[in-house]
């Protein structure tokens, strides 16, 4: 069998500023700098991103998905989005002065994501009640959705 050579080759930056009315949000500041799976190789070929607020306080991000992200040929994995949605609801519930992990993350895969484009991660607090806390989300590109999740967030016990 053809030996495949890996293409150790690192891609040319991207632009992932933020929309107008968006504020830059410090992830590390507020949860550590334990958040690398997705956020730890900001110049790598695996993911790229930038956090943001919106004028209505939302956690935002913009992301792109690199090459060490493929699935289907040419675009992400569902389990590569899956882990930005993990990532970025989580955070939008911390953000939210939630100290939380994720119980349950239910995603539908709605379009394939090219490889190397930058999209948006949009997020929304939608409830808090007890030590349920429900964050909505999708990835997203103008007027198309690539994935969209429910994420339910647990608060977590003081030890
Ligand atoms: C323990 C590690 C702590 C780590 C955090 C510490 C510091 C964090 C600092 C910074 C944080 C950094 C980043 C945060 C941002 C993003 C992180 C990315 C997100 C993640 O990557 S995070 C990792 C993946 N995440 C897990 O690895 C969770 C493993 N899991 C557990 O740790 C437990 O499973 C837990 C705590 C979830 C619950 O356990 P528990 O014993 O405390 O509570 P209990 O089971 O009683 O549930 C209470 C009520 O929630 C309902 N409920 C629970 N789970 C449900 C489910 N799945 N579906 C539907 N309902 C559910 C029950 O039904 C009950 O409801 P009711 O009260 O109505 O009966």
């Amino acid at each position: 069998m053809e030996k495949q050579e890996k293409n150790t080759e690192v891609c040319p930056p991207v632009d992932l500023s933020g929309e107008a009315g968006w504020t830059p949000f410090d992830a590390p500041s507020l949860v550590g700098a334990s958040l690398r799976f997705v956020s730890g190789e900001p110049d790598g070929n695996r993911y790229r991103v930038r956090y943001y607020k919106d004028d209505a306080e939302q956690l935002r991000a913009r992301i792109w998905f690199g090459p060490e992200t493929e699935g289907p040929p040419g675009h992400a994995h569902g389990g590569a989005m899956a882990a930005v949605l993990d990532e970025v609801l989580g955070l939008a519930a911390w953000a939210a002065g939630h100290s939380i992990v994720v119980g349950n993350l239910n995603v539908s895969f709605r379009n394939l994501l090219p490889l190397e484009q930058v999209v948006t991660v949009e997020s929304e607090v939608v409830s808090a009640q007890g030590r349920k806390v429900m964050v909505h989300g999708r990835i997203c590109l103008g007027e198309t959705v690539f994935a969209e999740a429910e994420c339910l967030c647990i608060t977590i016990r003081d030890k």
